[in-house]
């Protein structure tokens, strides 16, 4: 699905991603921790070819970056990125902003297929988005909205889905809405990527983890092998315990550590 092998990059003196390799299987959902310019959107705009490495090779969904057309194959990737809820128009129905997902634009400037419509429609129904449908974008909350994104991502039946940050900014109850939504993506044919800041955002569906600190991989592996209390050390510098409660990790910082 993925594949990663000692992915390099530097820009002038400064090395942003160091040797970092990883493979990720159909079947599997990762998560990418560390801290703040750790390098984690980094690696994600590698994977959807908006970045290209200065040395190693990446390959996603079988075609090796370089000799691929990568619009091609972004086509068959979801990307959840906060720049591309800016770029969308608060005036528009949230309808037709999830519709635009089936395309690679941002706007409709002719009549939508209404089967785009109603597919569109489904998705916002799934989610408890249905009575939005037809309000502008921007008269919905920042957790209406993030969902808004997901569905989008969900138009044109990705095979991976990349999530940069998606539950930023959200009250405890709208997270927890979001995540969710993101829990009942396993039961979807999709790989999903997921970068967080919040490990208590790992739900149960994630089977992987990958700790990233300083560009390189701290640690990468079946999450309960790499989300210990000594790999969030070494990786935020912070004495920490993780609890595991429902399925999902929860941390405590050590006091006094
Ligand atoms: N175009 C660029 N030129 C030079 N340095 C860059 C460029 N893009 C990113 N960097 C640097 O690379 C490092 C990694 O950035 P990146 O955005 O991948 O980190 P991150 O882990 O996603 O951070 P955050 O959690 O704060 O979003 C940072 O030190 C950043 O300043």
């Amino acid at each position: 699905m993925i594949s990663m092998r000692d992915v390099s990059l530097r820009r002038e003196e400064n090395q942003i991603l160091d040797h970092v390799s990883l493979e990720i299987k159909k079947g599997e959902n990762w998560v990418i921790l560390g801290r703040n310019g750790s390098g984690k959107t980094t690696i994600l705009e590698m994977l959807t070819g908006y970045l290209f490495p200065s040395e190693g090779r990446i390959e996603v969904l079988g075609n090796l970056y370089g000799e691929c057309d990568v619009r091609e194959v972004r086509k068959e990737i979801g990307y959840i990125s906060p720049n591309l809820l800016e770029k969308l128009n608060l005036i528009d129905p949230v309808w037709e902003v999830v519709a635009t997902g089936a395309y690679a634009f941002l706007r409709f400037y002719q009549e939508i297929p209404s089967e785009v419509k109603e597919k569109a429609l489904g998705l916002l129904a799934e989610m408890n988005l249905g009575k939005l449908s037809h309000h502008p974008l921007g008269t919905l909350s920042q957790g209406e909205r993030k969902k808004v994104m997901l569905a989008r991502s969900l138009m044109s039946e990705p095979k991976l889905l990349i999530m940069d940050e998606p539950c930023a900014g959200l009250d405890l109850y709208e997270r927890e809405k979001m995540l969710a939504e993101v829990e009942r993506l396993s039961e979807r044919d999709i790989t999903v990527v997921y970068v967080t800041h919040h490990v208590e955002e790992i739900m149960p569906m994630f089977t992987h983890a990958a700790l990233i600190r300083d560009g390189k991989i701290a640690g990468s592996g079946p999450k309960e092998k790499v989300l210990t209390n000594d790999m969030i050390k070494q990786t935020y510098d912070i004495p920490a315990r993780i609890e595991w409660d429902g399925g999902r990790p929860w941390i405590k910082v050590v006091s006094g550590g």
